[in-house]
């Protein structure tokens, strides 16, 4: 048997950063329409992290009633969120990692910042082949969900194995589990809160929407739920509300067991029908704003909540590109490249590049 050497990795002063961040989010289909959306949901659902009951039943049941009926209807969802450049979630998702790229590179930081999707494209394998190939010897993987589930955190990390069971040389590898508790990304959200406040006046009540989960992943120990309150009271906390003035929800139930509860919109419902007239909403635990937030919180839950007899419903956007939401993500990437030698080292071209734009936007001369 002959053994083929892989290619070497590039060194010198022409090889890419040696370390690398890459930036992971959920994923999203390629286009709005019912064949796109079949393929995504065809990988999404049949990952087991997501849906966890018997294999053989799921099998039938997602390629027999699921993927037959909730292709066209989820695709009529995204069309109405869908931008000229794509979905919002790729959009966002690449932009932060574009300004991920600068603020470390500004922070003295010799790194390559990419992006990849768990589901659809770029994928994270292809992803990581193509930062092997730039000369990556070192990459920390940041999953861009502030609290760890086994459906979302996990798969990203299961997905880097399955890389890896198939790489000879493998780069050194770290993994950012959460940060649902760190002072940057709370501060951040505040931020925008105390932003949308000013903007259009503080609403009665505070509701802070999460995804959801089954009901029964809490109790088979999965940390989310508890990552989520947390993440609440703290944001309640920095904003200095008092209790009845936020409530933390659940949003997203899909299928017919029971979820975490409360579930968003029944209670924004029984909110205005209790006589509640202003409510804001704010999705903490979205990195970026997605279908999710978008369509059924700023579109569904909002028509939900006027309809009950609510008066005003105020959506505060996900962090996105906001500065503060930025720096919490390169404040904590930073925390997790210590003892990387990425520092001290000659700025990215990216870097460089960036700083001549800004320079010369500034007023200065070539
Ligand atoms: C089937 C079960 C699902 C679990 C469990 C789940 C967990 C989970 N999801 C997110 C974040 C996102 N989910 C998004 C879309 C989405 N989620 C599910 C199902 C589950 N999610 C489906 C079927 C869909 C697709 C849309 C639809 O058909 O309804 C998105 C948005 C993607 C986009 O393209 O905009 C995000 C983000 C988290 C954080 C989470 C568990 C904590
Ligand atoms: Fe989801
Ligand atoms: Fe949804």
């Amino acid at each position: 048997m002959v053994f083929l050497p892989e290619p070497p990795q590039r060194h010198g002063a022409a090889a890419g950063p040696e370390t690398a961040v890459l930036l992971c989010n959920l994923g999203t289909p390629d286009a709005p329409t019912a064949p796109a959306l079949r393929r995504y949901l065809a990988q999404f659902l049949a990952d087991p992290r997501v849906v966890e009951i018997p294999k053989l039943l799921w099998a039938l049941i997602l390629h027999g009633v699921i993927l037959r009926v909730r292709p066209a209807k989820s695709a009529a969802k995204y069309q109405t969120v869908w931008t000229p450049d794509g979905s919002p979630l790729k959009v966002w998702t690449q932009k932060q990692a574009a300004l991920l790229q600068g603020m470390l590179g500004e922070r003295g930081h010799r790194v390559r910042v990419a992006y990849a999707m768990r589901y659809g494209q770029p994928a994270i394998a292809a992803t990581l082949e193509a930062l092997k190939r730039e000369g990556a010897r070192r990459v920390l993987v940041l999953p861009a969900y502030p609290q760890y589930s086994g459906a979302t955190t996990a798969s990203v990390i299961d997905d880097v194995a399955r890389w890896s069971l198939q790489t000879r040389h493998l780069p050194e590898l770290r993994f950012i589990n959460r940060y649902h508790d760190d002072a940057a990304y709370i501060g951040a959200l505040a931020q925008t809160v105390r932003e949308h406040w000013q903007r259009e006046g503080r609403a009665d009540k505070l509701v802070m929407s999460f995804h959801g989960m089954p009901e029964r992943t809490l109790q088979l120990g999965d940390p989310y739920h508890c990552e989520c309150l947390k993440t609440g009271r703290l944001l309640a906390e920095a904003l200095g509300l008092k209790d009845g003035e936020w409530l933390v929800t659940f949003q997203s139930r899909f299928g017919k067991a029971k979820w975490l509860e409360p579930y968003t919109e029944p209670s924004l419902i029984k909110l205005a029908k209790e006589g509640l007239k202003s409510v804001d909403v704010i999705c903490p635990g979205f990195a970026a704003d997605c279908l999710e937030t978008l369509e059924e919180i700023n579109q569904e839950a909002r028509e939900a909540f006027l309809h009950a007899g609510g008066q005003r419903f105020g959506y505060i956007a996900c962090l996105n590109d906001h500065p503060d939401g930025m720096r919490a993500l390169a404040g904590l990437a930073e925390r997790h490249l210590q003892g990387w030698p990425t520092t001290h080292a000659a700025p990215h071209p990216d870097t460089l590049a960036l700083q001549r734009q800004r320079a010369l936007a500034a007023g200065a001369k070539e």
